[in-house]
């Protein structure tokens, strides 16, 4: 991050007391702030409709803040904590009271910029976007957060953006998909962008297949109630996996600008081919895990989680075989992964290059000859290009051997603690660059490719496959990319 701090600002949190306020953003921000990047006179509103006062959230903070640090790379630095907490004041409000809005104008400093984050259910957006307008407690500067997901489905989804645009215009929203604040999901496009190497052999003519994973090994973390209605179709999909595909399978953008790199994300999320129901059972695997082994420890399956409807159908896998009707990605299937319970938590997309037309080696090695880059998203994040060499010795001939050309970010640079997405995405929302944040449209491409596979499972009562928690899903996931004669990398 560059050493300059944010301009001044006063930010609003909605919702302050719910699990991602107290999770991630609080974390986020203490973290700017203790690495000087906040401005000294910003200031946080903590908005919530516990009966607490300012000391009490202050004091609330600390131990949780305390209790979050990360002690490998991280110190408990009592002062900075406290600069930090005393940036923030505690408001009571029900979002729903349009009177009590009047309280936020006797906080916010009208010279100061105004940010307002919504880290609540989707269903508040457009009621406290009303109230704020009713209040006159936002102007057409305002900035305003929303989280993911944007609806269910592209209906709800218009729905919720629609409120959003009758109070606030396009270049005031911030969509957040935590997933484009990782530094090594940005690193996409500095790789594809500014190595010609990669740039001229990115397309049909050079590469085979694209496999991207997204592994989680925890299970729903008790947030039955939000994600029994969401499955990892929409939880994960929809937006941080379709993200990632997009940043793999966009067209150079003719500048880092927002909407250059939206508009080109745009038109891979359009050209995605349709999923028909006869091509479902080739192109669509879903899976729900049962009781299993989580890191050496027994774990409940999906239906005994706590809360859970035992009848649910509700995936929490899904791998799916992705074409992209277009001139460069003819015929390159993106073979995509992720769900919960699977052996190990890591993100990896894996580009397979064509082998050379002509071969001239040992035929019995014909199977080495393809390159492929391997890109560790999370954890250990690094590059590993694939290449073939001269077996060394005398006696090699002209054996081959694959060996790795490797760049892990933690060795090469000296990165230290890589920080955390919303740390990037809060920093960019201070800062206003919208180039991090995900465009109406995007999100509804998104969903309209998402929904014709969801209709497709409830037409034909598909249910989900079984897979025992720590393993990799349901074998069918293994038999749709055997089908077409590959399967999914595993490190040697
Ligand atoms: N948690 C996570 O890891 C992630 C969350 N998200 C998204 O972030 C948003 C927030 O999620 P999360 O923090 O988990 O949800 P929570 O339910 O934990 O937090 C929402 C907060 O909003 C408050 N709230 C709701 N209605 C009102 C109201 N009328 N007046 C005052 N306060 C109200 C709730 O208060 P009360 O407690 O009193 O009900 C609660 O504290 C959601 O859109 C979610 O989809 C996205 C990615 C990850
Ligand atoms: O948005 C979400 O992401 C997390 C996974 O995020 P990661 O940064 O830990 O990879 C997922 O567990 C959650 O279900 C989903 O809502």
């Amino acid at each position: 991050m560059a050493a300059k701090h944010t301009a001044s600002c006063d930010l609003m949190v909605f919702g302050a007391l719910g699990n991602l306020a107290r999770r991630k953003l609080f974390p986020a921000l203490f973290q700017l702030d203790k690495a000087g990047l906040l401005a000294p006179e910003n200031r946080i509103l903590a908005i919530a409709r516990r009966d607490l006062d300012t000391s009490e959230l202050r004091a609330e903070l600390v131990r949780e803040l305390r209790a979050q640090h990360e002690p490998e790379t991280d110190e408990v630095d009592d002062a900075a904590l406290d600069a930090f907490v005393r940036r923030v004041d505690y408001c009571r409000l029900d979002f729903t009271e349009t009177e009590s809005f009047n309280r936020l104008n006797d906080w916010h400093n009208t010279e100061h910029e105004l940010i307002v984050y919504m880290a609540t259910p989707p269903s508040m957006y457009g009621v406290i976007a009303r109230n704020l307008r009713a209040r006159d407690c936002c102007t057409e500067r305002t900035r305003v957060v929303v989280e993911k997901p944007i609806g269910h489905d592209l209906e709800s989804s218009r729905v919720i953006n629609d409120e959003l645009a009758e109070v606030y215009r396009e270049n005031q929203l911030f969509r957040i998909d935590h997933y484009l604040g990782k530094e090594t999901v940005q690193n996409l496009i500095a790789l594809r962008f500014a190595n010609n190497l990669f740039a001229s052999q990115w397309d049909q003519n050079h590469i085979s297949h694209v496999e991207i994973t997204v592994a989680e090994s925890v299970g729903i973390e008790g947030r039955w109630g939000y994600f029994d209605q969401a499955g990892q179709l929409r939880d994960m999909v929809q937006s941080h996996l379709l993200q990632l595909l997009c940043l793999i399978a966009m067209d150079p953008p003719s500048d880092l600008s927002a909407d250059s790199i939206r508009d080109e994300k745009v038109k891979v999320l359009k050209a995605l081919k349709r999923i028909t129901p006869d091509m479902m059972e080739q192109y669509v695997v879903r899976g729900q895990y049962t009781a299993g082994t989580s890191e050496g420890r027994p774990v409940p399956g999906y239906l005994q989680e706590e809360g859970a409807d035992h009848r649910s159908s509700t995936e929490t896998f899904v791998a799916l075989k992705v074409e992209i009707d277009n001139w460069r990605w003819a015929g390159v299937p993106f073979y995509i992964r992720t769900g919960k319970r699977l052996p190990e938590k890591y993100s990896q997309i894996v580009i397979h290059f064509k082998p050379a037309p002509h071969y001239i080696f040992d035929p019995d090695q014909k199977h080495l000859a393809n390159n492929k880059l391997i890109i560790r998203l999370q954890p250990d994040e690094g590059m590993s290009l694939r290449i073939l060499t001269k077996d060394q010795g005398l006696d090699k001939g002209m054996r081959l051997r694959q060996g790795p050309l490797e760049l892990t970010f933690s060795e090469t640079f000296e990165t230290g603690r890589i920080p955390d997405a919303y740390e990037r995405l809060l920093w960019e929302i201070f800062r206003g660059n919208q180039y991090l944040f995900v465009r109406r449209d995007e999100v509804e491409h998104a969903w309209r490719w998402v929904d014709q596979i969801i209709r497709n499972w409830r037409d034909s009562g598909d249910a989900p496959k079984r897979y025992a928690a720590g393993t990799w899903g349901p074998v069918a996931s293994i038999a749709m990319i055997t089908r077409d004669g590959r399967s999914w990398y595993e490190e040697a």
